[in-house]
């Protein structure tokens, strides 16, 4: 999972635990106090809305269904909402916790839908406040109250939309943000490649070198041969664009499912899952060829390049570093033959 997702599904987490236990244990207190207060039914409505809660907690911890979750959540304290004002509560305080409903609603739909649930419900509330005679309204509020509390129910609910539209603003912002340095950890900058952290985030476990449980993958150390000679006669810059070409040249040569990375200076890691040592040097060798048939032009001037490559497999190496020392012992066995070669085990 994702960063982000991990942080949504902590986010979600902690939200429904908080929302519906906290919820459970007020609408049971209140409930049980109403019932023993003389008003049995009403508290018993309280009883069976903490109960419900407490029911669409426990089916969120065993599913992790968040669109049921939110469904249901929200049906349910809307209904507790248009309970509480339409019988007023024990001595007309239901109004009091109506207060809760606009903030729980646009934390668990955003602002946008949330504006428009909460809009709905707030009409809602305006028929049972001001259309008399209702057969299901009970409350006995005064006019000045219905005045304050319409008043007051639409400014908390346009506070919850401010707040929550900059909290999205803010996690959109930070969001973005943690993906560049992300992307910034795990790339070289010059090359675009991954870079070593990248490299063995992906793939760096000796458990996804297991060759029992999943198919051979081979591993290519590749270094541009006398590399140092360039920079010495042509300058840095120059030696960084060679770098990025043939950086280029490796993207183009391999395949989607090929993972390359910038090892070292002038050294590159390419990992071939799914491909054994022999089909493995018949694709490093033609990127080998294609390197030496590609020249940089400075000036007037063309650069020759070429690399040199060493292979290794997880059908001999079990061990990131083992394969790794095997690759780079190829590649020193390569060198040593002259350059523009590739060496493995078997060739
Ligand atoms: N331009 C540039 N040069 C780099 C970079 N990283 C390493 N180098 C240079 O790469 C050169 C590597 O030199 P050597 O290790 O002697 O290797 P080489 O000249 O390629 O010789 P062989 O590998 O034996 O063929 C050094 O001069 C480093 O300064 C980089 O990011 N940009």
């Amino acid at each position: 999972m994702s960063g982000i997702g991990l942080e949504n599904t902590r986010r979600n987490d902690a939200l429904s635990s908080s929302l519906c236990l906290l919820g459970t244990f007020f609408l049971t207190v209140f409930g049980i106090k109403s019932y023993l207060s003389g008003l049995p039914s009403y508290g018993m409505g309280l009883i069976i809305f903490a109960f419900c809660t407490f029911l669409v907690w426990l089916q969120f911890q065993l599913t992790k269904n968040w669109l049921v979750f939110q469904a249901m959540i929200c049906l349910g304290f809307s209904f507790l909402y248009l309970f509480l004002l339409a019988s007023g509560g024990q001595e007309n305080t239901g109004l009091l916790w109506c207060y809760a409903y606009p903030l729980i609603v646009f934390s668990l739909f955003g602002s946008r839908l949330g504006a428009l649930l909460v809009g709905v419900v707030l009409i809602l509330s305006c028929v049972i406040l001001y259309v008399p005679d209702l057969s299901f309204v009970s409350h006995g509020y005064t006019d000045d109250i219905k005045y304050r509390f319409t008043g007051s129910i639409l400014f908390v609910t346009a506070m919850g939309y401010m707040m929550e539209n900059s909290r999205m603003q803010a996690q959109r912002k930070s969001d973005e943000a943690n993906a560049v340095l992300k992307s910034m950890a795990h790339r070289d900058e010059l090359t675009g490649l991954f870079n070593r952290r990248g490299i063995k985030e992906c793939h760096g476990s000796d458990a996804h070198l297991d060759c029992s449980s999943q198919p051979e993958m081979t591993v290519a150390v590749c270094d541009l041969d006398h590399f140092k000679k360039i920079n010495d006669q042509y300058g840095h810059d120059v030696g960084d664009e060679v770098l990025k070409l043939v950086a280029n040249k490796l993207k183009t040569c391999l395949r989607e499912s090929d993972l390359i990375g910038r090892w070292g200076g002038e050294e590159f890691l390419i990992l071939l899952p799914k491909t054994t040592l022999k089909e493995g040097y018949v694709l490093i060798d033609r990127v080998r060829q294609v390197i030496a048939e590609c020249e940089y032009k400075v000036g007037d001037e063309l650069i020759t390049l070429s690399i040199s490559s060493g292979l290794s497999s997880t059908r001999y190496y079990d061990s990131w570093d083992s394969l790794i020392k095997a690759a780079d012992k190829h590649l020193y066995r390569a060198k040593n033959q002259g350059r523009n070669c590739t060496c493995t085990t078997e060739h």
